[in-house]
Order: C-alpha cells, then sequence, then structure tokens
C-alpha cells in the first residue's frame, strides 16, 4: 500500500492549481441520471470517488466518455466528461458499491424521479459519525414516495403518475438530503418549496446546471428553494466549480509553513469565513485575477477559536486542516465540531508528532507547541489525512501517513502540488 513521505522544514513558494470541487462533481455527474440526453462536465477532477462514481453509474446505464485534453496551461489536468444515459439499465445501486462512499447514494433521488422506483443499498464513506438518512427518507416520503427499508436496501416507489410536489422543511440541514430533494423534484408534478435547505456553493452549482438541463429551480444559495417540475429535462454543459475545500487546504498548508503561494482557478468568494479565519492567525491574503495569494506574515501563527457550522460557516471539512495549524500556534485555541459527532480522529495522530490537544465533548483544545517532531501516521479519512500532511510540512525530520487512499479519494495530484512549490512530499510505493 502506498505512503506519504514528508520532510518538514521548507517553506512553500510559488502556483497551486485548484482542481474542480469533487463534492460538486459528485452530484453533477450524478443528475446525468435525469436525462436520456448528454451532460458534459468541464473541470471533472481526477479522484478516486470520481472514478467509483463512474463505475456505479454505468451500472445504470450511463456511458461514460473521457476527453482527456489539457485545459490553459500543462499543470492543469482538468477532464471534460461526456456522461449519457439513454436508458437506465438497472434501478439497484449494490452494497457493493455505495457503501465504499458515501454520496453514490445520491443516485435514489434521479432513479426515483425517472423510472418511478429504484433500490439503494444504504451508503458507507467517511467514517466520522453515524450519518443516517432519515431525512432523505422524509424529504422523498413528502413528494409522495414509499420508503422501505429491507435488507440493508431502501426500495423506493412514486405513485403512479409520477413523484408530487410539496412544501418540505429538512428539520437540520444537510447538503446530501437538499441535492437529492432538488434533483427528485425537478420531474415531480407541480412545484416543490425545500425549507431550511443547505447553502452550500455546490448546491447553487447543482440548481445552476439542474437550470441549464430545463429545470425550473430557483432560490438556490438561500434556506429556500423552489422547483417548478417539468416533465422533462435536456442535456447541458456545465463547469464543475473550484473545490473550496482544496483551495483552503493548500492556504492552511501555507499558513502553517510560511512562504507566499498564489492559488490559481479559485475563488476567494468561496471560503470567506475560512480564509477571515486564517487571517487571525496571522496570514495575508489577497484576491488575484483567477483565485488567491496568501502568505505568512513575520509575526507566526496566533491562535484562534472556530466552531464549525454549514455554509456559511467554518466548513467541517476543513476543521482537521485547521487544527493541524493550531497545534503551532503561540498559544491556547478551541475547535468545536457541530456536524459530525465523531470527526476527531486526527488528534491521536497529531499527537503522535507531538501536538498538545485535549478533547472534552465536540470541543478540543489545542495548546501550540514550538515544534513538532515527524513519525509514521496514519491516515483514518480524508480531511483527516491531509491535516497530517499539513502537519508534517512544518515537523522536523521525515512524516509517512499510511492508508493513502483517504486522500486519493480527494486531493488530485497533492504530492506534485507541493512538491512544485518546494515542499518535500513523495509517494512511496511499498
Ligand atoms: C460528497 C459531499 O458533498 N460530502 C459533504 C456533505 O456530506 P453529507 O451530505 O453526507 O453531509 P450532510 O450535510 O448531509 O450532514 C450534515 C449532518 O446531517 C446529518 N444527517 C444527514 C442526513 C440525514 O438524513 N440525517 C442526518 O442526521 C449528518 O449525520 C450530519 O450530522 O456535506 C458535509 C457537511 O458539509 C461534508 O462534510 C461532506 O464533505
Ligand atoms: C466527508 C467527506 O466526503 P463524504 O461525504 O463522501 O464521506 C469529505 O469530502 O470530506
Amino acid at each position: 500500500m502506498d505512503r506519504i513521505r514528508i520532510v518538514g522544514g521548507n517553506e512553500l513558494n510559488g502556483i497551486i492549481p485548484i482542481s474542480g470541487a469533487k463534492n460538486a462533481a459528485l452530484p453533477l455527474m450524478i443528475a446525468s441520471l435525469l436525462t436520456s440526453d448528454t451532460l458534459t462536465l468541464e473541470n471533472v477532477p481526477h479522484l478516486a470517488d470520481v472514478e467509483l462514481l463512474m463505475r456505479i453509474l454505468g451500472n445504470h446505464g450511463v456511458d461514460v466518455a473521457v476527453n482527456g485534453r489539457r485545459e490553459r496551461q500543462e499543470d492543469s489536468y482538468a477532464r471534460t466528461i461526456h456522461f449519457t444515459c439513454r436508458t437506465i439499465v438497472d434501478t439497484t445501486a449494490p452494497y457493493e458499491l455505495v457503501s465504499k462512499m458515501r454520496a453514490s447514494f445520491w443516485v435514489i433521488g434521479p432513479l426515483l424521479a425517472r423510472e418511478g422506483h429504484c433500490r439503494v443499498s444504504l451508503p458507507g464513506g467517511c467514517a466520522i459519525g453515524t450519518r443516517p438518512v432519515d431525512l432523505f427518507i422524509d424529504g422523498l416520503t413528502a413528494l409522495g414516495a414509499t420508503m422501505e427499508i429491507d435488507g440493508g436496501y431502501i426500495n423506493a416507489k412514486a405513485p403512479q403518475g409520477g413523484l408530487i410536489g410539496t412544501h418540505y422543511t429538512f428539520p437540520k440541514v444537510s447538503v446530501g438530503a437538499t441535492h437529492v430533494l432538488m434533483m427528485a423534484a425537478t420531474l415531480a408534478r407541480g412545484t416543490t418549496v425545500i425549507g431550511n435547505a443547505a447553502r452550500e456553493p455546490e448546491v447553487v452549482d447543482l440548481a445552476n446546471c439542474l437550470n441549464a438541463m430545463g429545470a425550473k429551480v430557483s432560490g438556490a444559495g438561500t434556506p429556500t428553494i423552489t422547483i417548478e417540475g417539468v416533465t422533462s429535462l435536456s442535456g447541458a454543459r456545465h463547469r464543475v466549480l473550484p473545490d473550496r475545500i482544496e483551495t483552503g487546504t493548500y492556504a492552511m498548508a501555507v499558513a502553517m509553513a510560511g512562504g507566499d503561494v498564489v492559488l490559481e482557478n479559485t475563488d476567494i468568494a468561496l471560503l470567506e469565513t475560512a480564509l477571515e479565519t486564517l487571517r487571525r492567525a496571522g496570514a495575508e491574503i489577497s484576491s488575484t485575477n483567477n483565485g488567491m495569494r496568501i502568505k505568512r506574515n513575520g509575526a507566526g501563527i496566533q491562535p484562534v477559536d472556530i466552531v464549525t457550522d454549514p455554509f456559511p460557516g467554518f466548513p467541517t471539512d476543513l476543521q482537521a486542516q485547521f487544527m493541524a495549524l493550531m497545534t503551532r500556534s503561540s498559544g491556547i485555541s478551541h475547535v468545536t465540531e457541530t456536524i459530525f459527532e465523531n470527526r476527531f480522529m486526527h488528534v491521536q495522530e497529531l499527537a503522535r508528532l507531538g501536538a498538545k490537544i485535549s478533547l472534552s465533548g465536540q470541543t478540543a483544545k489545542i495548546e501550540g507547541v514550538q515544534r513538532l517532531k515527524g513519525a509514521p501516521v496514519m491516515a483514518t479519512d480524508l480531511r483527516a489525512s491531509v491535516s497530517l500532511v499539513i502537519a508534517g510540512l512544518a515537523a522536523e525530520g521525515e512524516t509517512t501517513v499510511s492508508r493513502v487512499y483517504h486522500l486519493d479519494r480527494g486531493f488530485e495530484r497533492l504530492e506534485e502540488k507541493l512538491t512544485r512549490c518546494g515542499a518535500i512530499v513523495e509517494r512511496v510505493s511499498e
């Protein structure tokens, strides 16, 4: 199994191209199930999750054609991919595939809307909490579907004549359930109003794509989304928005290691809360033509408290990375996780590098230390794994991160992007 080897101590200087967002690409790809025409997506990142979803969609009858072409400059490999689902050949999403990635469960919305029935395995994904699917079940039930759990699967059935528009307010904000209800409602009869919807930029990206396909979605990006059902959707061409979590991750890497880096093909407006937090921690951040520039000022890293929250709050997907940064701050900081109940597995791994972190319920107290020292550590989930890389960049000596498959789910060519900026990071195969 591969490991990532990091020799800490080098500053980062140069340019890092930001990829298309994994968390936007996945629902956008799933939207291809809603039409018999071709959905063309540009700027699709090359990630394990994307490849797995291609296989899952292929199982349902989606033909996937990849136009590997180099965009803009040699270090950008954003792909344009055509997804065509003339007919749905299989309405079952099997356990073997869905259990590997949470988002693959989201096929339930389009399959139900287009075919009127489906059988979808309960999901797997990062082990960061129990991650139930009650909101999906309640939301789709509100659209008239019958939902039944049977042998680890959900059997979903739309009423005769298809799903029916409804008013449904989520009791809790869920990104995935918002994606699914929005997709399902595009082909429902009548108007659906979703209350307490997730406001994440990826929800807006999906709504824009659905509208380009002929859907009538308004209000995405606010807590109330309105969808007027249409009888069919057509093909479209859509560009996946930049990955705000990858952007924030590299910004934190620079804040940690020091240096001066331009993050290209991204947008500062996608992660204002996280960047404001980084400024308070001592980073200098400015907007550029097509991205941002980040420098660490001379004052070192200041301690800052954060609380994760749905967008526009501080993203849970940057919590581990920020905690890694705080391990080297000049004081005491607190990180409170409010989205997932078990998203602190990086704590014990950061401790192996010499970090001082104590946990009390959903809050971690981090006492900044003068030095971290390299050690073998283990990736436990996607964002935790990259937090260990960030810590390794500032640790003395060698850090090796095992279970790199977590990292490959969401970070495209991480070693290459960091190495080009002067870091010593390499993939070692055993
Ligand atoms: C592929 C993708 O986009 N994944 C993101 C998505 O995950 P995902 O869509 O799975 O996360 P949700 O927004 O649904 O989860 C938020 C909270 O709602 C709970 N919940 C969710 C659904 C449900 O039916 N019942 C329920 O209780 C979850 O357990 C969690 O506590 O949003 C998360 C929160 O920003 C991110 O960390 C993930 O990276
Ligand atoms: C938690 C994540 O992904 P997933 O929802 O697919 O587990 C993530 O992207 O950080």
